[in-house]
């Protein structure tokens, strides 16, 4: 069946047309067999008296025949007509001629109905002819005759006629759908002239033997002639043909009249006044087809309204009903928190974090030097040059090129080739090494595919490259007008745009670069672009120089911008001790932002700041606005030497877990090896900035991909941001420059010191840092403190926050000099201290002892 079906298919409309021999043969052998039946029944009919004595003479030379076709004609119309059926034979001939177009494949019949039509003829035409004739001549047939003889003795002659009457209608009604509302549109539609004129449309009109088929049109035209609002004129006729699916049903079956009747528009309704049922039939009919058509005067509208009264009646019920709407009004419910926050926020306004240093001024953009003019200057020669260059060298690799596109970027021009048709990107990925081999120059790059089009991307350096300012991307509109939370600026990409990224959103950085490469200016680009960008109560920097010089330059923004340990002389770390004590702080701090966030029901810190902005936060509960706390970790592969673990699994944690509070890591590091960078901390560094490495294998460890070995320095570098490798050309800050921003802000009235980070106790160092307990330094607190302690048996410093609504750094120290005095015991890590008096009156005692 399939088969058939396929072959159907592949089938052209001319190839279906091409008629096989035995086909034309036997199709023309059938109309021609038609045509001689036809014929020799009508001689037949004129010379039967005659001719009937001549039957059964067939072999008989003698006796001649009046019949057209001679014997054989005479044969026939004695079998047929007088024996058989009389003049319906000609139906029989009519069907010779029927089978013979069907072979012929001339669809001028439908066949089935054809046949059908014909056998209700041949039964009913003989019987009626017999009737007609009673018997008397060949024209209803022997058969004919003998059914009617019989049907005469049993129901008589009337009953005989009602039959044959009765059937005839029956036939007519069924097949040709006449009713008289039909029977009556048809005359009304004879009088329009609009069948004739569909019909002219109409382009097989003239085949269309199916007396069925133009009545169905005919019903067709009544429905259109319904919706005549609806069709416009132009409507070709096969427009009308489509509405076949709601042919009027032979059965008229009955359908429900429709609410919606009221709605319909018709011109034509006079021709309907009579019949409201027919109407409602139709219309409903059309209904269920067509969109319904707005009545502009309900006078206009059907006569229908007896069929409908129910509709009218509910319209008129639903007039009656009383119908108020009421808006419900938004009812703001405020508790108690929430209305004290609106008073405060009435008296004070907003807490406004900028307020310390209400008179700071940013940055401006002319503390960084004007390099001139960062235009790139095209140099054709060069372009040609390294075209040429490619061309000949892929073609070495049998790779061929359709097309080749430059673009040219501030350091290296990206040339995009398409391969001609045939060659696989595949393949050339294959032969990357071969071709960066052969393109040997320092910097090229090859990217098959480029991502997302198809194309092979090869980067050439450029002979003059154009230095990228760090002036030029900060004045950028972009820069300036960003709503990033910490923006950054890197530089530009290899189609010369400013590119920048959200810190707050990698959430944590990952540099490496052989040393010379541009790393350091690098650090110095990205702590620029967040100078220019945040107010120093929004952001604080941790900084940890081992190399004790690349970030000295800041020391002079301490005040500002610099968080470090209490006990910390200098806020730019650079002992490796100091860097432990600190990463682990930052860890506390980390662990208290989340206690603070948790209690005031925030998922990060922009939404606990808004909060506490609103007034929403009591600061006596611990609640402070938090500033971005951005760690900077240069030469991290020599901290790692010295300290191991100590200062991996901090790094780790933050890496983890401090997005969300605000903490956010830069690590740089010059030898990006396997042991520096660990599985653990590149698992936590999704962006990733790359400089010139020494080997691909340090690119591998640092991008997961060769590539970085092939920059060519100077601020070349490439950027990872989880999903796809970025070329860019960093933008260059001089130290000189830096210098003068740091002086424009350290100049600036700061706070009293850097921003103290909670203090960090190592457990080897526990007796030798919490001094002894002087009863005179003691806090106003502290007694309150101790009872809270010794009553809860909970040596926990955000508890005493809470209970004595404290800041954390009073809180920590009220805990230090409980410890001092052996209340509590050391600091246990993430668990509450061990509380070493049980209960409130030993504690009284102790704390008498103390007084005195
Ligand atoms: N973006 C840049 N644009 C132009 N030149 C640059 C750029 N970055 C670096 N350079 C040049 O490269 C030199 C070395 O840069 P940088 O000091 O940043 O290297 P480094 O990788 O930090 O080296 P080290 O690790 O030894 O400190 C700079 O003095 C400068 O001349």
């Amino acid at each position: 069946m399939d088969k058939k079906t396929q072959k159907k298919q592949t089938e052209t409309p001319e190839a279906s047309r091409i008629l096989s021999k035995p086909r034309i043969f036997f199709g023309l052998t059938f109309i021609l067999f038609s045509i001689i039946l036809a014929l020799s029944f009508i001689s037949y009919l004129m010379n039967w008296k005659a001719d009937q004595s001549q039957a059964g003479t067939m072999l008989d030379k003698s006796i001649k025949s009046s019949n057209i076709f001679g014997k054989a004609g005479d044969w026939f119309g004695n079998i047929f007509i007088f024996e058989s059926i009389g003049i319906a034979s000609f139906i029989i001939a009519f069907l010779f001629l029927v089978v013979g177009t069907l072979i012929l494949k001339k669809k001028m019949f439908k066949p089935w109905k054809t046949i059908g039509h014909s056998l209700f003829f041949i039964c009913w035409l003989p019987i009626f002819m017999g009737a007609l004739t009673k018997g008397q001549g060949v024209l209803g047939g022997v058969y004919g005759y003998q059914i009617m003889d019989y049907l005469n003795s049993i129901i008589g002659t009337v009953g005989l006629w009602t039959v044959l009457a009765a059937s005839i209608l029956l036939y007519f009604i069924l097949e040709f759908n006449l009713r008289p509302s039909s029977i009556k549109s048809k005359l009304n539609k004879i009088n329009e002239s609009t069948i004739g004129k569909v019909r002219s449309m109409m382009p097989d009109s003239d085949e269309d033997f199916e007396a069925d088929e133009e009545l169905k049109e005919e019903a067709e035209e009544e429905l259109s002639n319904i919706t005549v609002s609806e069709v416009p004129d132009s409507i070709p006729n096969n427009k009308i043909k489509e509405q076949e699916p709601v042919n009027v049903p032979k059965g008229f079956p009955e359908v429900p009249v429709s609410t919606n009747i009221e709605t319909i528009n018709t011109p034509n309704h006079t021709s309907f006044d009579d019949e409201p049922k027919e109407v409602a039939q139709s219309v409903s009919l059309n209904i269920a087809t067509k969109p319904v058509v707005p009545v502009s005067t309900p006078e206009e509208a059907f006569d229908i309204r007896p069929s409908t009264p129910p509709v009218q009646n509910n319209t008129a019920a639903q007039e009656n009903i009383k119908f108020n709407v009421e808006v419900a009004p938004v009812i703001d419910i405020l508790d108690d928190s929430d209305k004290k926050s609106q008073e405060l926020v009435e008296k004070h306004g907003l807490y406004d974090h900028k307020l310390d240093l209400a008179n700071f001024h940013m940055p401006p953009v002319d503390l960084l030097k004007d390099y001139g003019n960062e235009e790139i200057s095209i140099n054709k020669e060069e372009l040609e040059e390294n075209k040429n260059k490619i061309v000949g060298l892929l073609k070495n690799f049998n790779v061929g090129i359709a097309e080749i596109k430059a673009t040219i970027g501030p350091t290296v021009t990206l040339y995009e080739i398409v391969p001609e048709a045939g060659i696989r990107v595949a393949a050339i990925k294959k032969l990357q090494d071969d071709i960066a081999l052969n393109l040997s120059a320092l910097g090229i790059r090859i990217i098959a595919p480029m991502p997302g089009k198809g194309t092979i991307g090869i980067e050439v350096p450029r002979k003059n490259p154009t230095m990228v300012s760090m002036r030029s991307v900060i004045a950028s509109h972009k820069f300036q007008n960003t709503d990033m939370d910490l923006p950054v600026v890197f530089g530009k990409t290899i189609s010369n745009e400013i590119f920048m990224a959200d810190l707050a959103k990698m959430p944590h950085l990952l540099m490496a670069g052989a040393t010379g490469q541009g790393k350091s200016v690098g650090i110095n680009a990205i702590l620029t672009s967040l100078l220019y960008k945040k107010h120093p109560s929004e952001l604080k920097f941790v900084m940890v120089d081992p190399k004790k010089v690349e970030l000295s330059l800041y020391s002079k923004i301490e005040r500002h911008y610099l968080a470090k340990l209490p006990d910390a002389e200098e806020a730019i770390i650079t002992d490796t001790n100091k860097v432990i004590n600190t990463l682990n702080s930052l860890c506390v701090e980390m662990d208290t932002r989340y206690d603070l966030l948790k209690n005031a029901f925030c998922k990060n810190l922009k939404e606990y700041n808004k909060k506490f902005a609103e007034r929403k936060l009591n600061p006596e509960n611990g609640h402070r606005f938090l500033p971005y706390i951005v760690l900077v970790v240069d030469e991290f592969a020599d901290l790692i030497m010295t300290a191991g673990k100590e200062v991996e699994l901090p790094i780790a944690r933050l890496a983890q877990l401090a997005r969300a509070v605000g903490i956010h890591l830069i690590v740089a590091t010059q030898r990006p090896s396997v042991n520096v960078i660990t599985g653990m901390i590149k698992a936590n560094f999704p962006a990733r900035a790359a400089f010139r490495v020494i080997s691909s294998v340090d690119s591998r460890t640092i991008l997961d991909s060769p590539g970085a070995d092939q920059l060519i320095g100077k601020g070349d570098m490439l950027y990872f941001n989880g999903n796809e490798i970025l070329r860019l050309q960093c933008a260059f800050v001089d130290t000189p420059e830096v210098e003068r921003i740091a002086e424009y802000i350290g100049e600036q009235k700061g706070y009293a010191s850097a921003f103290l980070l909670p203090e960090y106790v190592s457990e080897d160092s526990n007796s030798s840092t919490v001094g002894a307990f002087d009863p005179n330094e003691k806090d106003a607190l502290f007694e309150d403190a101790a009872r809270i302690i010794v009553s809860t048996q909970q040596g926990s410093t955000s508890m005493l926050q809470r209970q004595l609504k404290l800041g954390y750094n009073r809180a920590g120290r009220i805990m230090d000099q409980l410890e001092a005095s052996g209340i509590v015991g050391g600091f246990n890590g993430a668990k509450a201290r061990e509380v070493l008096i049980s209960d409130l009156h030993s504690l009284e005692q102790f704390l008498e002892d103390l007084r005195n």
